[in-house]
């Protein structure tokens, strides 16, 4: 690609930590992460022309799925340098910033808490006209699990309708911050009676204004706060009363900016640099309770300078981040990553990405030492090792050779085998290799590196699934592979075999997750396959208890006779148990019993021990498996079991049944044992379960009689909640249930004034929350379309799960036998 030009590429030698900032931009879909993305890599001088995101063209979304559906599905990390036009504390020096592109479509929020927590810090775009919406709200509260600092960037502002001033109300309404305005929007009324037209910006610290005039945005002019004066009285009072609201809001957090303040008593005098100062402080912490707010217009090439300047002075360099959290022994113990030795790498495979030309590309965070070439890895979570032989800095779909990749920085490793998006890298060490414990009065001081892991995610469970078909036997090698290839990119998703049909499943989080995952088959990885319908993953339960079902086992695997019992009894768990040892909210629990057994010809008892083939461990992980995969297939439809507590128990006296009671032999006779409990208990009645989901529809107010009726009609869906009238009413709709730390009245939200704005009242969106059935969400997209001329969004998430009534019951199981 020739446009490209790499003269602005960083050598990270010579760029300081405290110079990095790993951060990504977090929004609802269609926000603008993209094309402000583009316009970023344009100023940075790594990109000759900008990319457009309507013409398919843009560098950051490089698979084709993407380009075709025009929005962002997997987070590509991407680097560039940025040298800040001013700096509170020194000269200007180039920065690297490694950017990470998150999803925004909801069936990807675990892909963006997957990306979130490789970052030190956020950008969080707004659409100017639609404010603070739901999935921004969602991917908000992610951010703030994991004390990422964020700014706002309130984009569109160009847009008929777009109210800089609510947007900065409904932030603190609903992000439960307190905004910290730091630029105001400048439009130019137009002469003509048409629409004002944004021009730029009010840096309210600095007292300046940037304006643009169109073109590709590199040229800006800058005036003072003299020019302001004279050409717009209102703005200039309005960026003074700014200044004055952000002084007083920072000082009430801060003790220093009170000592500067009452030496000048001024708010207007007060240094900008001092300003800074005291914003980057508070958006250090994480916690979101100040709220950088920044304005512009990405797609008219306004705005976006001053935003990189901003993440270079209020984002964290890594060396501003707490230690991270890391467990190790399978999660038995935690604690924070040790980083006095640098000699080891600890590093976190945040990304895996099948490229057809390059194989294999694993995005890592370095967390600690430096990861060199061909430096020799333990994958800690599949306990492999593993050579990383090739390593890479990634300029979108360009990779770029580079000889380490040091702590606190971003970068891929192309060559790794088996790392999954998730795993834990290490170096590999010879002999054993300990970290002391962090934990006081631990019984276990010594923690083996090699079981150390950096914080995993969970895995929510997946509600849709298709099958899977290779178009023939030959292909089925091919499919293969490429579906363990998947599930190495993306762990939400789940392949399983129906053992009636011998049929392969994919089950995830969304149709638009199957969808995308079956481009990636057919259309990347040319897997000759087709998928079937989508469906839902239903969930089956049981309503009492069965009796303890003991199982004789006795059959060939693989050429060889395998004999063993055990006996399994099943229940109901109390849903409020927290003791769920699968995904699925089931408990299992083994018991290994070894009774005195007495010499009927001596009278002499002796204990009973487990035979020397097998040990307790191993016996129980068999036993575990076995139980599990037959929770995985209801009695009833087939579909996996959700709630119940198994007890699995073994008497070595009895259930041991010569040499062929081997470990496959106990698992398989879990397996049947735990079928046999559960199809006792269902004794023929079928209890299912469905996902309900927590949906949130925005609309136009003119629409929302239609939106409501259609849900809680057709839909059975239950409403929750409406909001969107404004930030104060919303705010009071949700009452005493939303613990509010801000109190709106005393908000600062600007008045920037607008001839139009008035006019355009209907841009307004309005808000409807309800709890529906999956089921009845199938295809509701294009109905909500429908219904609003187009207008409509949705997003949702995982509620819970809901037992059937009869009816419900009838259908699904009409449907499933029906095909
Ligand atoms: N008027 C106006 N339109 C914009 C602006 N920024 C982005 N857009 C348009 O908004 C649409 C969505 O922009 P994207 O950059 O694709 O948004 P996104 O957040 O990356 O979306 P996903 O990748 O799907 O999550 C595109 O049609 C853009 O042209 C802006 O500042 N003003």
């Amino acid at each position: 690609m020739g446009h490209r030009c790499y003269s602005a590429s960083t050598t990270e030698q010579t760029v300081p930590l405290a110079h990095t900032r790993n951060i990504g931009i977090i929004a609802h879909i269609d926000a603008g992460k993209t094309t402000t993305t583009e316009r970023m890599l344009y100023y940075s001088g790594f990109t000759r022309r900008i990319g457009e995101v309507d013409e398919g063209s843009t560098v950051m979304d490089y698979l084709p799925a993407e380009r075709t559906r025009g929005i962002t599905i997997t987070s590509a990390a991407i680097t560039f340098t940025w040298t800040p036009s001013s700096s509170p504390t020194a000269a200007p020096a180039p920065h690297t910033i490694n950017l990470i592109d998150t999803p925004g479509h909801a069936d990807f929020t675990f892909e963006v808490e997957r990306s979130i927590r490789v970052l030190d810090g956020a950008i969080t775009i707004l659409d100017g006209v639609a404010g603070v919406e739901a999935q921004t709200e969602k991917v908000w509260r992610q951010a703030h699990a994991y004390s990422i600092p964020r700014i706002i960037f309130v984009n569109k502002l160009d847009r008929v309708g777009a109210r800089f001033g609510p947007t900065v109300k409904e932030v603190a309404a609903k992000l439960n911050g307190w905004p910290a305005v730091c630029q105001l929007p400048v439009y130019d009324p137009d002469t003509r009676g048409g629409e004002d037209v944004f021009r730029g910006v009010v840096d309210v610290v600095e007292k300046r204004v940037f304006l643009w005039d169109g073109g590709d945005g590199q040229k800006i002019e800058l005036r003072d706060y003299e020019w302001l004066e004279e050409q717009r009285p209102e703005l200039y009072e309005e960026a003074k009363a700014a200044r004055v609201a952000l002084v007083e809001l920072l000082a009430e957090h801060d003790e220093e900016l009170v000592e500067v303040f009452m030496e000048l008593e001024d708010h207007a005098l007060i240094p900008a640099a001092a300003i800074k100062a005291s914003l980057r402080k508070s958006t250090l912490k994480g916690d979101g309770k100040i709220i950088p707010i920044f304005a512009g217009a990405s797609f008219r090439n306004i705005g976006v300078q001053p935003l990189l300047d901003a993440v270079v002075d209020l984002l964290p360099s890594p060396l501003d981040r707490p230690p991270v959290a890391v467990s190790y022994n399978q999660g038995k113990h935690r604690g924070t990553l040790d980083v006095t030795d640098q000699s080891k790498v600890c590093a976190l495979a945040f990304k895996v990405v099948n490229d057809p030309k390059r194989g294999a590309m694993v995005f890592v965070r370095v967390y600690s030492g430096t990861l060199t070439r061909a430096h020799n890895l333990f994958n800690t979570n599949l306990g492999v090792k593993e050579r990383a032989t090739r390593l890479v800095r990634m300029y979108a779909d360009e990779a770029v050779d580079i000889a380490a990749i040091p702590t606190g920085h971003i970068g891929v490793i192309i060559g790794l085998k088996h790392a999954r998006t998730g795993d834990t890298l290490v170096s590999e060490t010879t002999g054993p290799s300990t970290h002391k414990s962090k934990q006081k009065n631990s019984k276990t001081p010594q923690l083996a590196t090699d079981t150390l892991q950096l914080r995993p995610i969970a895995v929510p469970p997946p509600v849709f699934f298709a099958a899977i078909e290779p178009n023939s036997l030959s292909d089925q090698k091919h499919l293969d592979e490429a579906l363990a290839m998947l599930l190495r990119e993306d762990p939400s998703l789940h392949i399983s075999i129906d053992e009636d049909s011998g049929q392969t499943l994919i089950s995830g989080m969304g149709e638009l997750h199957l969808e995308i995952a079956r481009d990636r088959l057919v259309g990347d990885f040319k897997a000759n396959a087709e998928m079937g319908r989508i469906l839902i993953s239903y969930r089956e339960t049981i309503a009492a208890a069965s009796q303890p079902v003991r199982t004789v086992f006795d059959r060939e695997i693989a050429g060889k006779r395998a004999a063993a019992a055990c006996t399994v009894s099943v229940e109901p768990l109390d849903p409020t148990s927290t003791t769920a040892t699968t995904d699925d909210g089931n408990t299992i629990t083994i018991t290994i019993t070894t009774p005195q057994i007495t010499d009927p010809a001596t009278g002499e008892s002796t204990d009973t021990r487990l035979p020397k083939w097998l040990t307790t461990s191993e016996l129980e992980t068999a036993l575990q498996n076995g139980a599990s995969a037959a929770l995985g297939r209801g009695p009833a439809l087939g579909f996996p079991v959700r709630g119940i507590a198994a007890h699995v128990s073994v008497d070595v006296s009895t259930d041991v049944l010569g040499p062929e009671s081997t470990l496959a032999a106990f698992s398989s006779a879990a397996r049947v044992a735990t079928t046999a409990a559960l199809k006792e208990a269902a004794g023929g009645e079928s209890v299912l379960m469905e996902p309900v989901m927590d949906v949130v529809v925005t609309c136009e107010e003119k629409d929302l009689g239609k939106v409501v009726g259609d849900i809680s009609g057709a839909r059975g869906g239950h409403v929750l909640e409406l909001g969107g009238l404004d930030a104060e009413a919303d705010a009071e709709a949700a009452g005493g249930e939303v613990e509010r730390e801000v109190d709106l009245m005393r908000v600062y939200a600007p008045g920037v004034k607008r001839s139009v704005e008035s006019r355009d009242e209907g841009g307004r969106k309005r808000s409807v929350r309800a709890r529906v059935p999956l089921k009845e969400m199938v295809g509701y997209l294009k109905h909500l379309r429908g219904i609003t001329a187009g207008r409509g969004t949705f997003v949702m998430s995982l509620e819970g799960w809901e037992r059937m009534n009869g009816n419900r019951v009838r259908e699904v199981v009409a449907e499933v036998r029906g095909g």
